[in-house]
């Protein structure tokens, strides 16, 4: 279990002392798997917790006028520090007080005060306080007054380049699904809970599940062939699935996921459902009438079933 904290400012969550990782840790890749797996193993050794420090908003898109996607919402961030083994995780408000933190503050209330921190590892290009003040260097400073050490992770490369989560949110964009796996090291995936459409699809031959992004900018959008899972099952039921405004009918302002599980009978409702990417088909077009729509429909499953290895003779007329 991993104890969330969200308070700059309160008791010493681990008085046993430290090992910390720092960072936005957006869709948690390869890169932050590795820094995350040696905080880890230290922590063992020095008998401290293993503890993370992450922020929300994501500081990229605090800083940014334009919206800025992202690989996974918090509840999966969340998750997946779990699944790394952190036992603390201090998800930090990122807002005008934080902002205004000098690095030399940061270190002596965060770090110190909070995490009572014995090591601290980031990568080599970790900028953090006002204006991104401090870096590596500050913190080996202050660590040696404060008394933790600075650790510094060897970037983590793919095919020649850092693995990070802007690399992945670019490939994601242009539809290389593929090529995101190795960076992610797993497939991409948008997870959330079954809500109620407004029941059209069921009319054009294709109920959808739907699920709600809310505030959160994905970082892709279209046609998609798809395989989802179902509660905690593995992602392996086929389908075909919208990420969009639907501009056709009924446009929404937030996009929604929208997908159509093949072959598949059952009340979806309420239920979690994670969606697994494998394809992209098109860009979500506005066509002239619900005719245009379904056939183009009709032929987005078809390309679906066989990218996705079905039996053709199965395939939609
Ligand atoms: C495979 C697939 C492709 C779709 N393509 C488009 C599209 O190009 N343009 C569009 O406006 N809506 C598109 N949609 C969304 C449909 O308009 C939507 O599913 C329909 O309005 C039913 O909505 P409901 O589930 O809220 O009832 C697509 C949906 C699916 C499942
Ligand atoms: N490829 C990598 N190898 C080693 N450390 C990494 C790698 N990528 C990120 N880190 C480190 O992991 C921590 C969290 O990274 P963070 O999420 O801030 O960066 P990022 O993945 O490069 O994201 P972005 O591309 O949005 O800047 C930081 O300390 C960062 O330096």
């Amino acid at each position: 279990m991993t104890r969330l904290s969200r308070d700059l400012a309160g008791p010493c969550l681990a008085p046993e002392g430290s090992v910390v990782a720092i960072g936005a840790f957006d869709g948690l890749h390869r890169g932050h798997q590795a820094l995350l797996a040696e905080v880890r193993i230290r922590a063992q050794a020095l008998e401290a917790a293993p503890a993370v420090i992450s922020f929300e908003p994501l500081p990229r898109a605090y800083f940014s006028p334009e919206p800025v996607p992202r690989l996974s919402g918090v509840r999966e961030k969340l998750k997946g520090f779990a699944a790394a083994g952190m036992s603390h995780a201090l998800l930090l408000r990122f807002n005008e007080a934080l902002t205004a933190m000098s690095p030399e503050d940061f270190v002596r209330r965060v770090l110190v005060e909070r995490l009572a921190a014995r090591e601290v590892w980031v990568g080599e290009d970790f900028r953090f306080g006002h204006k991104r003040t401090g870096d590596v260097a500050m913190l080996e400073r202050l660590g040696g007054e404060l008394g933790f050490i600075t650790r510094v992770m060897p970037p983590v490369l793919l095919d020649g380049a850092r693995v990070s989560a802007t690399r992945v949110r670019a490939l994601l964009a242009s539809g290389e699904f593929a090529g995101a796996t190795p960076l992610l090291g797993r497939p991409f995936v948008i997870e959330g809970k079954v809500e109620r459409g407004n029941q059209l699809g069921r009319t054009l031959g294709f109920p959808t599940a739907n699920i709600q992004l809310r505030g959160r900018v994905s970082p892709i959008g279209g046609i998609f062939a798809v395989r989802v899972g179902l509660g905690e099952a593995p992602c392996s039921w086929p389908g075909v699935a919208s990420l969009g405004l639907r501009p056709t009918v009924n446009q929404v302002a937030q996009p929604v996921l929208e997908v159509y599980l093949f072959d598949f009978e059952g009340d979806l409702y309420g239920r979690r459902m994670a969606v697994e990417f494998v394809a992209k088909l098109r860009d979500e077009q506005k066509f002239d009438g619900l005719e245009a729509l379904t056939a183009q429909m009709h032929d987005d499953a078809r390309q679906a079933r066989e990218l996705l290895g079905m039996n053709p003779r199965l395939a939609e007329a």
